[in-house]
């Protein structure tokens, strides 16, 4: 069977089954059916809320205004009983979890979200599930994602997720809210996020979730545009997350709108002008060309230009025509070092490393014909 890279996100109202308390005994079951997939050799990755929900459970829900930083001090709190509660469910099938907690600006800033990348990446290659919340500590309204939802659905992209999963307390998204309108009729499929489907979306009203399908809509369009399949369930239909994973139809699906490979690279070639050039000598020309492989700082003869860890670089053949544009995971100083050694002596040469290569094949995009 074919493996695949999922994101489960869980919102307060399935943590909390709507209570005022962390639904231990049903966070369980959640994490059996995740550590089954695990055990299927899937990459299986959590986005929790929870925090500020477990921080007032700790504290004995005090009466506290509806502040920030009152919100912040619970989310602070909350945080670390909830990841213990992870680790500790978890641990039950011997499996380790990596605590990410992340922001907007991380993942808007093309370093840090190259390096929250890596960590996702390095956390799955060694099999270890990675939990991850916004950083409600440190995050300002302008720096946060402000909900779980949209969160996730970068963490999708982040993770190159084949799916994402947001389950909640309703069945999925219905033509209006279940809890005001008995004959509201669930949409099982969705191929376009209308104008008209938006309307449909509520917000959250029982206090404990942030957002409601409004937010989830929004993560939705995001991760499908990305070419990431969604789907919106009730976290407590029996087996759901494996019966998903093997492909049935459970709640609302949202069809993926374009291959994720694709629209990485129409970003490289539609996104920020290009920062600096590399000359690549012939051999490395006729590997990127012909072969599809990733750039070696060994093939680079010239590194031109001031330019970031993670900023889009043009690749020129010795004749100084345009080959392809990538992004690059050196900077311009640290490649104008390594540039024509061999791989396995960058962290000698440096001090550090960020892989073998100075653009990864995925990252790549060649140009055909004449693009100068
Ligand atoms: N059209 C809709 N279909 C389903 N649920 C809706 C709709 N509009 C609003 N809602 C509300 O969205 C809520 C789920 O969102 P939210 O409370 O933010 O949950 P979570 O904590 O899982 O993110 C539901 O409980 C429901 O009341
Ligand atoms: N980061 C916050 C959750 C924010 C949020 O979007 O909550 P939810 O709508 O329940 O997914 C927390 O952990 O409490």
């Amino acid at each position: 069977m074919e493996k695949k890279t999922l994101v489960v996100k869980l919102g307060t109202s399935i943590l909390t089954g709507g209570t005022r308390r962390i639904d231990r005994a049903h966070m369980v079951e959640l994490v059996r059916q995740l550590a089954q997939l695990h055990r299927e050799g899937h990459h299986v990755v959590v986005v929790t809320s929870g925090a500020i929900a477990a921080g007032r459970e700790l504290l004995g829900h005090p009466a506290l205004a509806p502040t920030m930083p009152n919100k912040q001090m619970l989310a602070a709190v909350g945080q670390s009983h909830l990841i213990q509660i992870w680790q500790r469910l978890f641990d039950i099938y011997q499996l380790h979890v990596g605590q990410m907690l992340l922001t907007r600006a991380d993942l808007e800033d093309r370093e840090r979200y190259l390096n929250a990348r890596d960590t996702l990446n390095a956390l799955l290659s060694h099999r270890i599930i990675p939990v991850i919340n916004e950083n409600d500590a440190v995050a300002t309204t302008e720096i946060k994602v402000g909900d779980n939802d949209n969160l996730s659905a970068r963490a999708a992209i982040l993770a190159d997720a084949d799916l994402l999963i947001l389950l909640t307390d309703q069945q999925g998204l219905f033509t209006a809210d279940p809890r005001s309108n008995p004959d509201a009729r669930l949409i099982e499929e969705v191929h376009e996020i209308t104008d008209e489907l938006r309307a449909l979306a509520g917000d959250s009203v029982s206090g404990l979730g942030t957002g409601g399908m409004a937010t989830k809509l929004q993560a939705a369009d995001v991760a499908t545009r990305s070419g990431i399949e969604v789907v919106i369930a009730s976290g407590k239909t029996p087996e759901l997350i494996g019966r998903l994973a093997h492909g049935e139809r459970i709640g609302t699906r949202f069809t993926a709108q374009a291959n994720p490979l694709e629209s990485r690279k129409s970003w490289i070639l539609a996104g920020p002008p290009p920062h600096g050039e590399l000359v690549v000598d012939d051999g490395a020309a006729r590997a990127v060309q012909s072969k599809g492989s990733s750039l070696l700082p060994k093939g680079i003869s010239q590194v031109c230009g001031t330019f970031e860890r993670g900023d889009v670089v043009r690749v020129l053949s010795s004749q100084g025509k345009e080959l392809a544009r990538g992004i690059c995971r050196y900077n311009a100083t640290d490649l104008q070092r390594i540039a024509g050694k061999h791989s396995d002596e960058i962290e000698s040469c440096l001090g550090y490393g960020y892989g073998p290569v100075a653009i990864h094949r995925d990252d790549l995009v060649l140009l055909k014909g004449d693009t100068q």
